[in-house]
């Protein structure tokens, strides 16, 4: 070969193949990459048309029925229309439940998936009360089977319930119902366990529909059913045989989210394969979706929630707070009270007496806010929550969507506002890294947290595999809040890859605080701009697009996290991946963010009318007597007689309620003569704003029913 070439050319030809046999590595490498990622995406599509073709099959099996026009006249029209109105005091069908009422009283099954506040309960009492008999309703909390049974009872309609809490008397009762059809029952609660596990009940139910008596089935929250949705309950898995020993009696099953896959699997698990199925979107058009930055200093946070709740909520409107842990909540709550917002704490640690008196406090808007950890979940019904607000991230889109949802189910305007700061990611990574797609669901909600550009409602969308719909302007980002640019962090980033490369060349690890830290120290002379909150961004920016990645280690006492360098370290290293940033650049414009209207003279009146009526009538809610849009109707049309009002709220309501509040509204209109409605108003808010200077001054506020906790 080249004898007479000098040793120095040989060596440099090595090297060029050694530098040429490096990149066909590091290519290879990439490839290889490439091909797992390609082989992941191929299981998942596969998976996804796997179940697609097994629910187009379960449609074309029973096709025929599908067309049928469950919008068109139907024999029960005006009887449905009647009750609708004059007992449930509501004017107008909202979407798919009369499509969904007319199924039914049809004797077909039904399979409903309707957003949270949706309005689900009507689609299966409104048929319970036209249907002769007894109308059958599982639910799997006892707290949401007493607020529907005190509800029913408020408007007259005779329902029960046999649960741990029903006394013998009462038991005895609806057993002789059931059996004999003596006494007045038209709606039947129980949780799943009586009918796995009450040979009794069973038996007595099968007498009841043996005499033909038995109307309808309704299985609410059935996503309890599947394993595969967020609530399992054992229980519910059983509740197949009902349609097996009652074949003809209709069944109506109803939950606020399901996949495709949890919709097929509760379809066979309650044996109803031929039934018709409704799904409306998952989009919440009445809510206003907001990220905001937290600030590390813990009392600013509470600051900032204090400032959001009395500059806006000045009505004593309900909210929740949710917190991480335990020991945050309590300690939220006791500063938001210092701060004179009337909270209290509800978390699994407490006694149940104590969590159900708190409930009922804040249910009857006797507390403004509740600060609760997950615990404070599916049993709550309050229509008319204004704001929902996240101290930190929670560990998936899916929880924050049920969680974010508890707010305005009542469909008026509410706010959820979700407070982010990265060092919140490893807590609760170290906490779900163990769970089946823990970390990918985490980081999908951390993605929500951190973009400042895309429409927050469509990551909703896009999570429940829902075309885009428009977001009217109703988040942060779609409102243009904040001036955002976007910066190339190319640099950094790679600054930050060999920073951690040479951390791990020694054998040592760094958590994500620590690594900002020392890239701090170490890049001050490089004068590199960034700020220790952006830097944090950014690590948590990597991590998501693997730049980086999280691991874990176990102590005795806790799961620490530490940041590694992830698949994609290398890219970043070579200058084969970009990495950019969103800044946030000039204040955030809070006027903007204000979409909630001040409450006018006669709201606050009417609102006050029905707390009273509320607490005359033994414990109903007050959002039993009159709801938050009732008010509002009545403000806007102020009836002056009964048959006005019996349009606006139904002939059952005017009759218990509508003296009362047609004095309100007469007093209130009389009184306007002489000070207009918007003076009015100015009164309300100067008062509300000097109370809330006077907060400031961190008077401790004791809320009115303090005392009986003591
Ligand atoms: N057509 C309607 N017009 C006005 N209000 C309605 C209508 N239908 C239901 N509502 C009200 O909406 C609120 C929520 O209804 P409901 O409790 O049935 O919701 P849901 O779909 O069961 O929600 P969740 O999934 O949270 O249980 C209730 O206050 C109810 O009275
Ligand atoms: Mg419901």
């Amino acid at each position: 070969m080249a004898a007479n070439g000098s040793t120095e050319d040989l060596l440099e030809e090595l090297l060029n193949v050694e530098l040429e046999l490096q990149d066909v590595q590091d290519e290879i490498k990439r490839l290889l990459d490439k091909q797992e990622k390609l082989y992941e995406k191929q299981s998942e599509l596969k998976a996804v048309i796997e179940s697609y073709q097994g629910l187009e099959q379960a449609e074309k099996d029973h096709a025929a029925p599908q067309t049928e026009n469950w919008s068109g006249a139907f024999e029960w029209d005006n009887e449905a229309d009647d009750i609708r109105l004059n007992i449930f005091g509501i004017p107008t069908y909202r979407a798919n439940q009369r499509e969904i009422i007319n199924a039914i009283m049809s004797e077909r099954d039904v399979l409903v998936i309707m957003a949270a506040g949706g309005g689900k309960s009507l689609c299966y009492q409104l048929p319970a009360v036209l249907r002769p008999g007894i109308a059958l309703v599982i639910s799997p909390l006892l707290s949401l089977i007493q607020d529907q049974v005190m509800g029913l009872t408020a408007l007259g309609i005779p329902a029960s319930m046999l649960t741990s809490t029903t006394s013998k008397d009462n038991e005895k009762f609806v057993y002789k119902t059931l059996e004999k059809g003596e006494g007045d029952l038209k709606i039947l609660y129980v949780t799943p366990e009586k009918v796995s596990k009450s040979k009794r009940f069973v038996s007595k139910l099968e007498k009841c529909h043996h005499a033909g008596r038995l109307s309808l089935i309704s299985i609410d929250e059935a996503h309890c059913c599947s394993q595969w949705g967020h609530d399992f309950r054992p229980d519910y898995k059983n509740l197949g045989i009902l349609k097996t020993q009652f074949p003809n009696v209709p069944v109506i099953a109803l939950t606020a989210t399901a996949t495709k896959k949890v919709q097929l699997d509760l379809m066979e698990m309650l044996n109803i394969p031929k039934c018709i199925k409704f799904v409306s979107t998952v989009n919440r058009p009445n809510l206003f979706y907001m990220v905001r930055e937290k600030s590390s200093v813990g009392k600013a946070v509470i600051d900032d929630i204090a400032d959001f709740i009395q500059s806006s909520y000045t009505n004593n409107e309900s909210g929740i707070v949710y917190c991480f842990s335990r020991k945050e909540c309590e300690q939220v709550a006791k500063e938001l009270r210092e701060r004179g917002v009337s909270a209290d704490y509800y978390h699994a640690d407490m006694d149940v007496n104590a969590r159900e008196k708190v409930h009922m406090r804040w249910s009857n808007s006797k507390l403004q806010v509740i600060v609760g950890t997950v615990a404070f979940g599916m049993g709550i019904n309050k229509p008319d929550v204004r704001f929902v607000i996240h101290h930190s991230l929670g560990k998936s889109m899916e929880t924050y969507y049920q969680e974010s949802g508890r707010a305005g189910r009542d469909g008026l305007p509410s706010e959820c506002l979700l407070y982010f700061r990265p060092a919140d990611v490893p807590r609760q990574s170290s906490m779900v890294f163990y769970e089946n797609s823990g970390l990918q669901n985490l980081y999908d909600m951390v993605q929500y947290c951190q973009s400042k550009r895309e429409c927050r409602r469509s990551a909703f969308f896009k999570h429940f595999a829902e075309p885009l719909q428009d977001c009217n302007g109703m988040c942060d980002n779609c409102a243009d809040l904040c001036k955002v640019k976007e910066i190339d962090a190319s640099g950094h980033a790679r600054a930050l890859v060999t920073l951690l490369q040479g951390i791990q060349e020694m054998d040592q690890r760094a958590t994500m605080l620590q690594l900002v830290e020392k890239f701090k120290v170490k890049n001050k002379e490089v004068g590199f701009e960034l700020k220790k909150d952006e830097l944090e961004h950014l690590v948590i920016q990597l991590i998501i697009h693997r730049v980086l990645k999280e691991e874990f280690s176990h102590t005795a006492y806790a799961t620490n996290a530490y940041v590694t360098l992830g698949p994609l370290a290398k890219h970043v290293l070579h200058g084969k991946k970009n990495i950019t940033l969103e800044v946030t650049s000039g204040q955030r414009s809070l006027a903007k963010s204000s979409k909630r209207s001040r409450h006018t003279g006669l709201e606050i009146k009417l609102d006050n009318l029905r707390k009273e009526l509320s607490s005359m009538h033994g414990g109903i809610f007050p959002h039993s007597i009159l709801s938050t849009q009732q008010i509002s109707m009545l403000c806007s049309q102020k009836p002056e007689s009964t048959e006005q009002l019996e349009k606006i709220i139904g002939k059952l309501k005017t009759q218990k309620y509508g003296e009362r509040i047609l004095e309100v509204i007469g007093k209130h209109e009389s009184d306007d003569e002489q000070c207009d409605d918007s003076a009015d108003e100015e009164k309300e808010t100067s008062v509300n704003r000097n109370a809330r200077r006077s907060k400031y001054k961190k008077v401790v506020v004791i809320d009115e029913s303090s005392e009986d906790d003591n």
